[in-house]
């Protein structure tokens, strides 16, 4: 079987600024990655990258096979961004359909893949609010449910729990490991630890490099704690040790 995502000594930066070197990440179909660091550490970038917005600098980055970038790729993906982007003076079935057409939902299923996408975000009862009139955690879940909407083989999620609360967290967690057994792959940016411990596997980074890698339990394991929070401290403490930092 051909991985999802395959990722290979990818360096990538803006202008002279490098902040991703050394990656390396593969991702199985049906598999869920959380990519987890600290704010400004590279996790939209490397999203981006893998999104093809970022053309690699060194390295490769494949997508379903293909390398990236390429444009028609980009309707197999389901996107959702850090921020969101929706039509303030349209309602939220408004938005969905909008969204629904553009990545090719036909009219026939469009409804019927609304109320999927809506459920499963709780926004059933709200769709015909503005969405001006959302609070910052509708707007959240209104953009999970878009990214959603036509069941892509593989999603990208950067950061899609901010502003939710934990029992609606724990629902779409559900639906999420009930698409990934369905094949779908999944891969989302989180500064969340728990989410991350949801995850089939988990990608470190801090300062541009991976630092630890792999399956939660084997992470705890491998380090002697009993955290995915404690691995992260530990996994940091090594790299500011073997790069001399404080
Ligand atoms: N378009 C850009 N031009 C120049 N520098 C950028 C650009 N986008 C990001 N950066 C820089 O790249 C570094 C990594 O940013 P990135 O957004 O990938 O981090 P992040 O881990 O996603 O952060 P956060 O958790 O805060 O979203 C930061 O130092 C940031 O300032």
């Amino acid at each position: 079987m051909k991985a999802t995502i395959e990722v290979k000594n990818l360096q990538q930066g803006y202008g002279q600024k490098t902040v991703l070197n050394q990656i390396n990440l593969s991702l199985m179909p049906g598999k869920i990655l959380a990519l987890i660091g600290p704010s400004g550490s590279g996790k939209t970038t490397l999203v981006n990258s893998i999104m093809g917005m970022l053309r690699p600098r060194k390295g490769t980055v494949r997508v379903l096979g293909q390398p990236v970038p390429d444009r028609q790729l980009l309707s197999r993906i389901g996107y959702m961004a850090q921020t969101d982007a929706l039509y303030q003076s349209l309602s939220a079935q408004e938005n969905l359909a909008f969204f629904g057409a553009l990545q090719g939902l036909r009219k026939q299923q469009l409804q019927a893949q609304i109320n999927y996408a809506a459920k499963i975000v709780r926004l059933n009862s709200s769709l015909n609010q503005l969405v001006k009139n959302f609070s910052g955690g509708m707007k959240r879940r209104l953009s999970l449910a878009i990214a959603l909407l036509a069941v892509p083989d593989l999603l990208i999620l950067d950061e899609p729990t901010v502003g939710i609360d934990p029992e609606l967290r724990q629902h779409i967690w559900l639906e999420l490991h009930h698409l990934a057994a369905q094949g779908k792959t999944i891969l989302l940016t989180t500064h969340v630890m728990e989410d991350a411990e949801q995850a089939d596997q988990i990608l470190m980074i801090r300062q541009g490099a991976v630092i630890a890698q792999g399956k939660p339990q084997e992470l705890v394991k491998k380090y002697q704690v009993t955290s995915i929070e404690e691995v992260f401290l530990t996994a940091g403490r090594k790299q500011d040790a073997n790069s001399g930092n404080d």
